[in-house]
């Protein structure tokens, strides 16, 4: 039976993502209403400058005092997306405090105060929900904590975020300029309010920490995550991919160790290879492979920006913190009890991909490659290109650990023979 008084959902935040949650909340308020079993009113929303146009967007209902529409006293949810950590966190734990659920689109914020968060509103018997923050509209955490929740899952790898995917897509297939593609992402709306979070894999960092805390219910913070991004890609270093039959993409990768006692979580660009499926996630698109013990290679992939996409996941989550809601009941929360310390970078092993600049003479090459033996890191492959007076000389490794390869590329810069260590890339995917 449809209960008659509506839930009432302040919504906080009315840009890309939020006006695109206001639009659908009212154009499909009866089919919300069915679903829950009770009507949902937007009560108010919040933004930050009044008096802007927001097409669709009721105007009598607009705020720039987010804190009294949290504390109205009659609000059942609060949807916060907002972004960043202050005002966001105080808004969140002053909405636990007044027994309304969240949800949440804030991937920030999560991955720094995830587990305060989750306390607050598991002392308040409330929900907090947080789908879009990883992966936009691609269903993978709810998969993950509650799909996955019998078996074992081992590794956590994919494309994260979508301004970065969609910058190395650009710049590989039409040969785009790196600025002229970060504009474009931007007017797209896939790009975060100060894009540097998802150029320098801010952004993707603190999705790899939700995504390893939930994989091995552990706690991980943004801060656990290794992190580089892609400002630091060239056109030579998208051109020797290429020669290697490889694409590079900046990935997020979650594995626990093989002895079971650790996890470690990091982002950078990596080459994969072509007939790799990650190869082929083009534009703004994300995808995740999920290694399980029972369930094997699991991949999840779809839209990971944007403010349609991501008001899909904003929704599903409405919908479920509303049924929990008349259910008196809250879904599932956090889950820390392995307690895996986070492992550093030095640990991890993989493959490289070492493009030198170095004199064009009798001798380099095997002086180069004694330094690569002296550190244990054994060569898969060499290519030499003469230029005039130099060479560029491309190293791709075997599997080594990071603390090997920065110690041989350390010893490397230090010959005489090499003018310069023109890029250093991982390879993954093989
Ligand atoms: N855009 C995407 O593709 C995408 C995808 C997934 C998750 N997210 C996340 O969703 C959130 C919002 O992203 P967006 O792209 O819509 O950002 P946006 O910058 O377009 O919108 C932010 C909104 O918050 C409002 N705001 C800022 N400070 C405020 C304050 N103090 N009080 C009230 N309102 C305030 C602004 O007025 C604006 O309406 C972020 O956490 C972002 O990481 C965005
Ligand atoms: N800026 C983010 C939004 C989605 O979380 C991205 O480009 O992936
Ligand atoms: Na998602």
């Amino acid at each position: 039976m449809m209960r008659t008084r509506p839930l009432k959902v302040a919504l906080l935040g009315c840009g890309v993502v939020g006006s695109e949650v206001a639009r659908i909340m009212t154009t499909t308020a009866d089919d919300l209403a069915a679903r829950i079993g009770a009507p949902v009113e937007l009560a108010g929303i919040a933004v930050r400058r009044a008096g802007r146009v927001r097409p669709g967007v009721p105007e009598h209902l607009i705020t720039t005092d987010a804190e009294a529409l949290v504390n109205r006293g009659d609000i059942d949810v609060v949807v916060e997306v907002v972004g960043g950590i202050e005002p966001s966190k105080s808004l969140l734990l002053s909405a636990f405090e007044q027994g309304a659920s969240v949800v949440s689109a804030n991937k920030a914020l999560l991955a720094q105060d995830g587990t305060e968060l989750h306390a607050a509103a598991a002392a308040a018997g409330v929900d907090l929900y947080y789908e879009a923050a990883v992966a936009g509209a691609i269903p993978l955490l709810r998969p993950l904590r509650e799909s996955l929740a019998g078996d074992k899952v081992n590794r956590v790898l994919g494309i994260v975020n979508g301004t970065t995917n969609f910058i190395l897509d650009k710049m590989d297939t039409t040969g785009a300029g790196y600025s002229e593609a970060l504009e474009e992402a931007t007017a797209l709306g896939y790009a975060e309010a100060d894009p540097t979070a998802d150029v320098e894999g801010f952004d993707a960092a603190a999705k790899a920490a939700i995504l390893a805390g939930i994989a091995f219910h552990t706690k991980v913070t943004a801060a656990d995550v290794y992190r580089e991004g892609i400002t630091e890609v060239t056109a030579a270093d998208i051109a020797s991919a290429k020669a290697m039959g490889c694409v590079v993409k900046l990935l997020a990768i979650c594995e626990r160790a093989a002895d079971g006692e650790s996890v470690t979580a990091r982002v950078h660009p990596a080459m994969i290879p072509l007939s790799h499926p990650l190869a082929s996630v083009r534009e703004a698109y994300n995808a995740v492979f999920v290694e399980a013990e029972a369930a094997g290679r699991l991949m999840f992939y779809g839209p990971g920006a944007g403010g349609s996409p991501t008001a899909s996941a904003v929704l599903g989550d409405l919908v479920a913190v509303c049924r929990n809601k008349l259910a008196g009941a809250t879904g599932p929360g956090d889950s820390l009890y392995t307690r895996l310390p986070a492992k550093p970078m030095d640990e991890v092993v993989t493959r490289y991909h070492v493009s030198l600049d170095v004199d064009d003479r009798a001798g380099v090459l095997a002086q180069v490659a004694s330094v690569f033996a002296e550190h244990g890191v054994s060569i898969d492959t060499v290519r030499q290109q003469g230029r005039d007076g130099d060479a560029s000389l491309v190293v791709v490794t075997h599997r080594a650990t990071d603390a090997a390869l920065s110690a041989t590329v350390d010893k490397l810069r230090a010959l005489d023979s090499v003018r310069d260590v023109a890029s250093i890339m991982r390879v993954e995917g093989e």
